[in-house]
């Protein structure tokens, strides 16, 4: 697929504006409304975490920012990029070029090994397969998994697991690190692990990361707290 049909993002455009953000799910016959009207801001380099009940929409917040599904009204721009205006071919190269994801069950492919994992999302943007690997051993090294490269996700633990699945989600130098409950899987000390590495990834890399949790530990390390209740956002 050509990346060339994807619309640029301009650089000096806000990181991410939501707008009037609403979204829904098929219930029978009728829409069950979850997010109602979403409105917030994000700039370059910020770490926002995104609280709410089980069942508030975090989840779908994040899955529309990402561009895996389409908000049913509503605006959501990235640098400038309407992604409700974008088709799903260019949803899909948004998400591969733009965002980072990191899941509460760290989704690495069971029969790639540990470099082969971080070094995809780059390869997948046209780095060449070398380049990939170099980088993706830079960064496993700064996760302190140097000594796994070579390995398989099955025979690493949950933090190691999340680890390369942090890498994995930095090593195209995305714009944007949504993670839904990465520490949610995990003990407290190795939560408290990830979540300075993450942290690491804002303070000295410049990333912008928005984390939906339900740990007040990640909420007191970010630089502002979105609620999301009843549909909207309470900051
Ligand atoms: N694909 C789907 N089809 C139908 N309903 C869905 C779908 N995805 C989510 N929902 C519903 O939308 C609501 C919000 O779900 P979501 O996963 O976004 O919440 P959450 O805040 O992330 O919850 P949790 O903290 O439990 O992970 C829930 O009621 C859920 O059942």
């Amino acid at each position: 697929m050509p990346t060339e049909i994807l619309p640029a993002i301009d650089p000096e455009r806000p990181l991410l504006i939501l707008r009037g953000v609403s979204h829904g799910y098929r219930e029978g016959d009728r829409r069950r409304p979850v997010l109602q009207g979403v409105d917030g801001d994000i700039g370059e380099g910020r770490f926002v975490a995104l609280l709410g009940q089980s069942g508030s929409g975090k989840s779908t917040l994040l899955n529309l920012i990402a561009g895996l599904d389409t908000a049913d009204s509503g605006s959501i721009m990235v640098r400038g990029l309407e992604l409700n205006r974008l088709r799903e071919p260019e949803r899909t190269l948004f998400r591969r070029r733009h965002i980072g994801f990191v899941y509460q069950f760290f989704n690495l492919l069971p029969t790639l090994s540990v470099l082969e994992n971080v070094a995809l999302p780059a390869e997948l943007n046209g780095l060449s397969a070398d380049a990939s690997r170099r980088r993706a051993a830079m960064l496993l090294e700064e996760v302190g998994l140097a000594d796994r490269l070579d390995s398989f996700p099955d025979s690493l633990s949950g933090g190691e697991q999340q680890r390369v699945a942090l890498a994995r989600a930095l090593v195209h130098d995305p714009a944007l690190i949504l993670a839904d409950e990465p520490t949610g899987n995990l003990d407290s000390a190795t939560g408290r692990h990830v979540l300075a590495l993450l942290d690491q990834s804002v303070r000295m890399r410049g990333k912008t990361l928005l984390v939906a949790t339900h740990s007040r530990e990640v909420a007191e390390r970010a630089d502002a707290v979105w609620e999301l209740r009843d549909g909207r956002l309470m900051s």
